[in-house]
């Protein structure tokens, strides 16, 4: 059965921001501090690097009942039988991805038009990232930015529940949650945060 998940505040790591032996102790402090979902994502990391770090995740989120999300590479969700994955448009099609996945792991979408918010109505997917909604140095390889009219706007449009992510800092994640995103998803806020728990339990507060 698929695990039930909670988005509303969905870490995604960069181990480019720390070191990658920080990121274990580093994504626990978050948790403890109420993140709800964890997705691992590593772009430069070897395979052999990127299954062991999310072994590790693994170990400690199962703990605290909180979901690892894989971002890209479903062969590493595969192998450490994660509890689903994050795609984007240029990523593994989805329909192949739920086939190699099977119905209980959750997939996660990316979108970056509102073109592709009406084809994800047409998919099972678990939730859409609605990509991104603010400027970021951190991917600078996006499209045009939603901004908090253009949550307002994909909430109403889409059938499932909506993550939004770029840019977000404790002072402006309140209007999204307003909008009616059912949760953010932050790298730096939380990656650079110098208290990674107290910084989590301030976005708590606020959403
Ligand atoms: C929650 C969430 N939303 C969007 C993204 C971006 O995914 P993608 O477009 O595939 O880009 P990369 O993350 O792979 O660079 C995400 N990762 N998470
Ligand atoms: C992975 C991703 N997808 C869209 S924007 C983004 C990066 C968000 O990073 P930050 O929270 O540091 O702005
Ligand atoms: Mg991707």
């Amino acid at each position: 059965m698929k695990a039930s998940f909670n988005p509303s505040l969905y870490l995604v790591t960069d181990s480019t921001m720390v070191s990658i032996t920080e990121l274990p102790t580093i994504v626990e402090k978050c948790v403890l501090g109420g993140v709800t979902m964890v997705q691992l994502r590593e772009k430069t990391a070897s395979t052999r690097a990127f299954v062991s770090i999310a072994f590790q995740l693994k170990e400690i989120l199962a703990k605290y009942h909180v979901p690892l999300i894989i971002n890209d590479r479903i062969d590493v969700a595969l192998a450490i039988d994660a509890d689903g994955i994050h795609i984007g448009q240029d990523d593994m099609p989805y329909h192949i991805a739920r086939r190699i996945l099977g119905p209980d792991k959750i997939i996660g979408l990316s979108v970056e038009s509102y073109k592709q918010v009406e084809e994800a109505n047409l998919l099972d997917v678990d939730y859409i990232g609605i990509s991104p909604v603010f400027n970021t140095p951190t991917k600078t390889d996006t499209k045009t930015t939603f901004g908090i009219e253009g949550v307002e706007k994909i909430v109403a449009m889409s059938k499932h529940r909506t993550v939004a992510i770029g840019g977000i800092h404790l002072d402006n994640a309140r209007p999204i949650i307003k909008a009616g995103a059912n949760g953010v998803a932050v790298v730096s806020a939380l990656m650079k945060a110098t208290d990674p728990k107290k910084e989590a339990q301030k976005f708590k507060e606020i959403l």
